[in-house]
């Protein structure tokens, strides 16, 4: 707590960040929330899970007025779900201030959202099609804000939102304070987004790699048709407390949430298609664990924080570098260790090699596990799970019929009857997956003019 008190923030900032569990701050805390807090543009990078979050969040939050009326901070952020998460702990943040934070997104009630305002947050966290529609219908004005931030800035200025960006910008008093935060800032974005800033302090924490150390990474050369098969072999041999899967499209998320739920597996789809209210129950789900697979376009890349995700598949490689880093940055996060599996169709190769260049780590090339792989896995938890009701105790009730059992059977033939009953042998029912055509390797220039949100 000393190191934050030291960073110059208030008591009962440092009181609700002790209670979040936040006992120093990360790197680039350290580096950016006294600039920040100094008035200083800033554009800041570090790596996924690292805590830009409260980076950007503890700042924002010392600098509002608790008394003013009119919004005085907003964060923009791609993605729905992420502007909840981001309202919640900003919320969580200021818990003993009276700084209220409200999250705007599209999907909503927007009536609803309306009685939110009227209860004058000083801080909105807006995606920002529905932040446009706020102020057409002037239930928000910016005529007094203070700080703004962009999460996930490289994607906030691709091509896709670089207008509602400027036209929000436009709307804001120029005095305003400019902060951008992303784990990836192609340079293109660097400088298109000298644009906005005043003399911006470019806070960058230096890592040999883009991506996190702690996450394993992985890929494997697999035909487009055998995917699926390899993909529920992986889950069966790796057992993941919590898995995102990764595909290109909407139909392919659809497919495959459907596929794995055939086969047994606690999964669920999310994807823009969908309505919002069930994005929130999906997203509610995987949080709580009663999901353990969620099936994902790139709409659930970004920002993401669900603790428990042990393990990213790609099913489909990612269409450009910092897709990758995003996406695998879903594990790995606050310290913890992940793993990542990309499968690569072998006209794909080269693609991958581009991802591996640019994020400049080496993806470890694996074998494709086999059945009996497979099945080895599930043995193993198995046994996993018989050892550890030993260990737990309370099973003297079954003591005497054991002791039956072992006097008219074989005592191997007996505890090879019971782990067969307890495992769950690897499940072929036939399933169906529209086969994707392979991606086409392109430029890096090309990398980052595609259009993005068709996801
Ligand atoms: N100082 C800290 N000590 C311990 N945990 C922290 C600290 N700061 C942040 N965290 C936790 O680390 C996790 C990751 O933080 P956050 O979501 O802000 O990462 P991020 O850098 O924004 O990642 P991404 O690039 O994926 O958006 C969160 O669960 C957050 O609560
Ligand atoms: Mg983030």
């Amino acid at each position: 707590m000393e190191k934050f008190k030291a960073l110059g923030i208030s008591d009962l900032i440092t009181q609700s960040l002790n209670n979040m569990g936040f006992e120093e701050p990360t790197p680039i805390q350290e580096k950016a929330i006294q600039p920040a807090m100094r008035g200083q543009d800033l554009i800041g990078q570090a790596q996924t899970g690292t805590g830009k979050t409260a980076a950007y969040g503890i700042p924002l939050i010392e600098k509002m007025e608790g008394a003013r009326e009119k919004v005085q901070g907003l964060v923009l952020t791609p993605t729905r779900e992420l502007a909840i998460q981001v309202a919640e702990e900003l919320n969580k943040i200021a818990q003993y201030t009276d700084v209220h934070t409200l999250p705007i997104y599209g999907g909503q009630d927007i009536e609803r959202q309306i009685r939110g305002l009227k209860k004058r947050p000083q801080i909105i966290v807006a995606t920002p099609g529905r932040l446009k529609d706020h102020m057409q219908r002037r239930t928000i004005r910016l005529d007094e804000l203070r700080m703004i931030v962009l999460d996930e800035a490289d994607e906030m200025l691709n091509m896709g939102f670089i207008e509602d960006i400027e036209e929000i910008l436009s709307a804001t008093p120029a005095s305003r304070q400019t902060l951008l935060f992303s784990a990836t800032m192609p340079r293109a974005i660097q400088s298109l987004s000298q644009r906005f800033l005043r003399n911006p302090a470019l806070i960058s924490i230096q890592s040999k790699e883009v991506t996190v150390p702690l996450v394993e990474q992985n890929y494997l050369e697999v035909q487009d048709r055998q995917k699926f098969d390899v993909l529920c072999r992986l889950l069966d041999i790796q057992s993941p407390e919590l898995a995102i899967v990764f595909g290109r499209t909407k139909r392919r998320v659809d497919e495959l949430s459907e596929a794995l739920k055939k086969r047994g597996y606690a999964a669920e789809g999310i994807h823009g298609d969908l309505t919002q209210a069930k994005r929130d129950s999906v997203i509610r789900q995987f949080r709580d664990g009663s999901t353990d697979i969620l099936v994902a376009t790139d709409v659930a890349a970004r920002g993401l924080d669900i603790s428990g995700v042990t393990h990213v598949y790609n099913f489909d490689i990612p269409q450009d570098p910092e897709s990758y880093v995003h996406r695998i940055g879903r594990t790995g996060r606050a310290g913890q260790a992940g793993t990542a599996i990309t499968f690569v169709i072998p006209r794909e190769m080269d693609h991958l090699r581009t991802i591996e260049r640019l994020s400049r780590r080496k993806i470890v090339r694996m074998s494709v596990p086999t059945m009996s792989d497979a099945l080895e896995g599930q043995q193993r938890l198995a046994v996993e799970r018989l050892l550890a009701v030993i260990e737990e105790g309370g099973f003297e009730k079954y003591n005497s019929r054991a002791a039956e059992l072992l006097d008219e059977n074989d005592s191997v033939a007996l505890v090879a009857a019971a782990l067969k009953l307890l495992t769950k042998e690897p499940d072929t029912t036939p399933v169906r997956l529209t086969e994707e055509a392979p991606l086409r390797h392109r430029s890096n220039d090309n990398f980052r003019r595609r259009p993005p949100l068709r996801r």
